[in-house]
């Protein structure tokens, strides 16, 4: 049976946590008082539906039910998880956590606050060992970070519990060891935002020319090796230390003033508002978000596919959720069914079916599962030996559609010492999408020849 989250709040934050744990496999009931949050939530939904599958490797499990409960009570009645995203208020958030409280006395209730402390939000709680801060990107759908902040009231069990459910929906819990306002991120960002807002004011720059200054430079650099590691290599050779000689002495020269606030004057927000509308405009929030999950699903495949930083996560949570098929019986004369697989977004061409070349990721796949399951998988690589593929001959026999469950299975033609003759059907059901003859041959990769397997395979390889 599916997992229910609860998510009270359905504005930009609830909508994408609920979202996440729909697309996750988890039930979600969401509780908004505002009657425009279904249509909203539909809309985010809908955005997120096309995004984060495109992210997966691995068949993406079925979706979660989603309701939209009468009151905050059916919502968290019988949740495994409640996430408050009400707007940013401590009256309301109070409020709200005694409400759930009282109905949901021992569940897990993370908030999405942006600054508030963990041992603020707990103040007059009736358990304040479950409250803690788990603050969101937006999109949540897309952006794995979640900075975990628990007070000294917190049960350190029931954290590494909420942690744990965090990854399970494709997160990256950043556990924040001591609570302070705004947390560490935001920080950041409103460091940033100041620094905009006199820019702005001063009329040194307008919204349109902050943004190219960040997305031409230093934003690309963030995203993929955040401050520190990008200043290190700024360092040249000599690293970090040579790094912090050169510049350190910069932050006493006058650009500290900037550390100032300016005034929240309506000029001051008419004149940002006005900037923004004239560089944006013209594009709808809705169609700004596609683009921007367009962009950061492109970002995210790249460092997928260098297996690191929010790519690292990526990859971590395919292999969790990788369908591991029954070991088959080894002395079938049957095909052996192992590999399952998903037709996901990326895989669609302009004629809206499964694009030519993951005709070839789908034998490749349920070939590297045959490797693994004969003892050829990555221990058998690393001591230096490996199987290359020399011939495929792929028969499309039938289309596939976004969406569609493919199932990958093997038949050994042939064996010899050096050689492995495999069949692989990819199939839909019963229905054959497509069949891979393949020539394997085996490998000494030291030496780049062909050589003999060890005795260990003929366990399965003897037709
Ligand atoms: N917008 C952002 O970029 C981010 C916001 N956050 C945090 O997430 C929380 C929510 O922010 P947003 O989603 O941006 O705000 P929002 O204004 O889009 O949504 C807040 C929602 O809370 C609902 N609400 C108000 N009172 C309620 C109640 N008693 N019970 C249930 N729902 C109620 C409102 O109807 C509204 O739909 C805040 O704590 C904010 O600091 C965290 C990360 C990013
Ligand atoms: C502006 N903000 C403080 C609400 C931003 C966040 O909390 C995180 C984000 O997604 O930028």
């Amino acid at each position: 049976m599916a997992r229910k989250a609860a998510i009270i709040g359905g504005g930009v934050i609830g909508g994408g946590w609920a979202a996440r744990f729909l697309l996750s496999g988890w039930d979600v009931a969401v509780f908004d008082p505002d009657p425009e949050a279904p249509r909203k939530i539909g809309e985010v939904l809908a955005n997120a539906r096309a995004a984060l599958p495109a992210l997966a490797d691995v068949p993406m499990p079925a979706e979660g039910h989603l309701t939209f409960a009468e009151t905050l009570t059916d919502a968290v009645q019988g949740a495994d998880y409640i996430q408050e995203s009400v707007s940013e208020r401590l009256d309301l958030k109070h409020r709200v956590f005694a409400q759930i409280q009282q109905a949901a006395p021992d569940a897990l209730l993370g908030s999405s606050t942006s600054g508030f402390k963990p041992s603020e939000l707990q103040e007059n709680s009736a358990n304040p060992a479950v409250i803690f801060v788990a603050h969101p990107f937006n999109p949540v759908y897309l952006l794995p970070l979640a900075e975990i902040v628990p007070s000294p009231k917190n049960d350190p069990q029931r954290i590494e519990e909420a942690k744990e459910i965090l990854r399970e929906i494709g997160m990256f819990p950043l556990h924040i060891r001591k609570e302070i306002d705004a947390h560490i991120a935001d920080r950041f960002l409103e460091a940033v935002w100041r620094e905009a807002l006199w820019l702005v004011k001063d009329g040194v720059a307008t919204t349109e020319e902050i943004d190219e200054a960040i997305r031409m430079g230093f934003g690309l650099r963030w995203g993929q090796m955040g401050l520190f590691e990008t200043y290190r290599v700024a360092g040249g050779e000599a690293g970090m230390k040579h790094f912090m000689a050169q510049f350190g002495p910069c932050l006493s020269w006058p650009w500290t003033k900037l550390m100032d606030v300016p005034e929240f004057t309506d000029e001051l927000v008419d004149l940002i508002a006005g900037q923004s509308d004239a560089q944006s405009g013209h594009h709808t929030i809705r169609e700004l978000e596609r683009i921007r999950d367009r962009n950061l699903i492109g970002f995210l495949r790249v460092l997928k596919d260098s297996n690191w930083g929010a790519g690292k996560v990526l990859l971590e949570h395919d292999a969790r959720r990788r369908v591991t098929a029954p070991d088959p019986t080894p002395d079938s004369a049957a095909p052996l069914v192992l590999a399952h697989m998903q037709v996901l977004p990326g895989w669609i061409d302009y004629n809206g079916h499964m694009t030519e070349s993951r005709y070839l990721f789908a034998s490749s796949e349920t070939c590297d599962a045959f490797l693994r399951h004969i003892g050829a998988g990555m221990d058998y690589v690393a001591g230096g030996f490996s199987y290359y593929t020399a011939e495929s001959h792929i028969m499309h026999a039938g289309e596939a559609k976004l969406g569609d469950r493919l199932t990958g299975s093997v038949q050994v033609l042939a064996a010899d010492d050096k050689r492995l003759h495999l069949f692989i059907r990819i199939e839909r059901g019963e229905t054959l999408v497509a069949s891979i003859e393949q020539m394997l041959l085996h490998v000494d990769m030291a030496a780049g020849n062909p050589a003999r397997p060890g005795p260990r395979f003929w366990r399965v390889c003897v037709p």
